[in-house]
């Protein structure tokens, strides 16, 4: 697990770092400057002739002390300085000053395609507002420039939080970032315009008394090891049975994808309960779950009831349509069952309807919306629900006491305590229809081997990704299919042996 943090949380930990723990901002910066440099190296980039952008903060400061260390090496950097004089931080006085002590060169009118690198030192997270004027016209000659970019903590340009576009943005072939990763160097389109990232360890720590669910916790292989171990004198009951509610009329696939990543995903055994018209091909594409049917027009309290008794874990959504009869499915089962739940797609829909039935339930419950249907649940737009993203959700997850997984690009999982984990894994190949439903699948099958929903929602998350990311390597982005996803599993839940 490691932690991204906004501009803000990491202004608050630089200021730390000075301010209670002693060590002064010059020799943090003088350690930025040279983890950076180390980082222009072939064959990515060419110290040939180097320009550094610098704007008047301490983003600028950092490019100005990378000018002077390159000269001493005696590399070709010049200076091209952006900012206003006048807004020049203390440090930033101190560091031109010994550039030109050194003699380091300085240019006011840069020749954009002399150079082989080009640093961008123009903003970091003191960025404050939208990009306009000669800031927006030197980052497009910077774009423009045939030269490799390396940026400075972010590019210049990306909002530290949300990864926006701040008006206009460098396009980096490598950023260096300090102590942590800020968020918008995650969050698309800021991790795109990153390029290759790499972190740079400057002294700057967590506060050992801090809080960590202020940050974002972000997942790597090392979590793996949160899935319960197979235990060899296990039979099929101790690795849980799932109920899956899946699939209204023409709608199989969907309860085939769940299912079946569900099973992929380790749970003992699994149990559509589905619309009769799916019966046959259900039991043929997918003869290891076992299958319950409900008609047209009833749903059978008395056949939902043994069902929901004989599981360990229900799932409940995808492809199950919107028949406002299902709602008193949903309704009851909401009521009559403590037992931990997934809900998705339609379920969800239907639910943004009458939100106190959500609300009134008890028992572990995660919901797997993407960015649409969450907005549908907080009766607002997408536009809108990405602006406050991910305070809204996690406001949310908070007041109905749910885990909450917003399905993105960068999806992000909420839980009742403000905990916030950003999934770094997956691709664009999994903008394919059914990956959801592969999700809703693993996180049942995760919760069916006994993970509490606080952890089999992330890990489940990051397990689909990595799954997809596997997918993509075999057959690319443009031709895998969840199916793909589901086969992807495997050598991911291998790992953990
Ligand atoms: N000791 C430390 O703390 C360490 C910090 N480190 C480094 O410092 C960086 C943070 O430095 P920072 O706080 O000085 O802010 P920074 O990113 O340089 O930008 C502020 C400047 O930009 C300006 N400006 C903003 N938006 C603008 C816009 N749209 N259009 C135009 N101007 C705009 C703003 O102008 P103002 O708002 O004052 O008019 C101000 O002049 C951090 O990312 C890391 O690289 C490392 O060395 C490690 C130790
Ligand atoms: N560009 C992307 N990068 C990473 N993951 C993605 C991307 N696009 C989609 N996904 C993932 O694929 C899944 C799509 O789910 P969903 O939108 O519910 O699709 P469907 O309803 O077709 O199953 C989500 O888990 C989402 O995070
Ligand atoms: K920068």
């Amino acid at each position: 697990m490691h932690y991204a943090v906004t501009s803000e949380q990491m202004k608050a930990l630089d200021a730390h770092t000075i301010k209670d723990m002693g060590i002064p901002s010059l020799v943090l910066m003088e350690r930025a400057a040279l983890c950076t440099v180390e980082e222009i190296r072939e064959p990515l980039f060419s110290k040939e002739r180097i320009l550094l952008v610098c704007g008047s903060g301490n983003n600028g400061a950092d490019g100005v002390a990378m000018a002077r260390i390159l000269h001493n090496r005696g590399v070709t950097a010049e200076i091209f300085l952006v900012g206003n004089k006048d807004r020049w931080t203390e440090e930033m006085r101190i560091q031109i000053d010994i550039a030109k002590n050194y003699r380091v060169p300085f240019v006011n009118n840069p020749a954009w395609d002399e150079y082989t690198t080009i640093v961008d030192a123009i903003f970091g997270v003191g960025l404050s507002r939208k990009v306009s004027g000669r800031y927006n016209d030197v980052i497009t000659s910077i774009n423009a420039a045939s030269a490799r970019v390396i940026s400075v903590d972010i590019p210049s340009g990306i909002h530290g939080n949300t990864g926006e576009i701040m008006g206009t943005a460098v396009r980096a072939d490598k950023t260096v970032t300090f102590a942590f990763p800020k968020a918008g160097l995650y969050f698309y389109p800021g991790a795109e315009y990153a390029g290759e990232l790499a972190v740079a360890d400057i002294g700057i720590q967590m506060m050992e008394t801090g809080d960590t669910r202020k940050y974002y916790s972000c997942m790597d292989e090392r979590e793996l090891g949160l899935l319960p171990k197979r235990q060899p004198s296990g039979n099929k009951g101790d690795f849980g049975k799932v109920l899956m509610i899946a699939g209204t009329k023409g709608m199989s696939g969907a309860a085939f994808l769940a299912s079946n990543a569900c099973l992929a995903a380790g749970a003992g055994m699994v149990r559509i309960h589905t619309r009769e018209e799916n019966r046959i091909i259900l039991q043929t594409q997918l003869p290891e779950a076992m299958l319950s049917v409900y008609g047209e027009e009833d749903w059978n309290p008395r056949a939902v009831g043994e069902a929901v008794g004989w599981a360990d874990v229900i799932a409940i959504g995808p492809g199950i349509g919107k028949d406002p009869m299902l709602l008193d499915m949903i309704a009851w089962i909401l009521e009559n069952s403590r037992k931990p739940m997934v809900l998705d797609a339609d379920c969800l829909n239907l639910l943004s309807t009458q939100e106190e039935l959500l609300a009134k339930r008890s028992g572990p419950c995660v919901i797997t919306p993407h960015m649409g249907e969450m907005a549908r649940l907080l009766h607002t737009t997408v536009s809108a629900l990405k602006k406050e993203f991910p305070k809204n959700v996690q406001a949310y997850g908070r007041s109905k006491n749910l885990v909450c997984v917003c399905k993105d690009a960068r999806t992000v999982t909420c839980l009742p305590d403000g905990t916030c984990y950003l999934n770094l894994t997956g691709n664009e190949g999994m903008a394919t229809a059914g990956a959801g439903d592969v999700l809703t699948g693993v996180i049942a099958g995760l919760l069916a081997q006994g993970l509490p929903a606080e952890k089999a929602a992330p890990l489940g998350v990051y397990i689909h990704g990595r799954a997809g990311d596997i997918a993509k390597e075999k057959l690319g982005s443009y031709s895998m299919l969840a199916r793909d996803i589901i086969r992807g599993l495997a050598p991911i839940m291998r790992e953990r042996g």
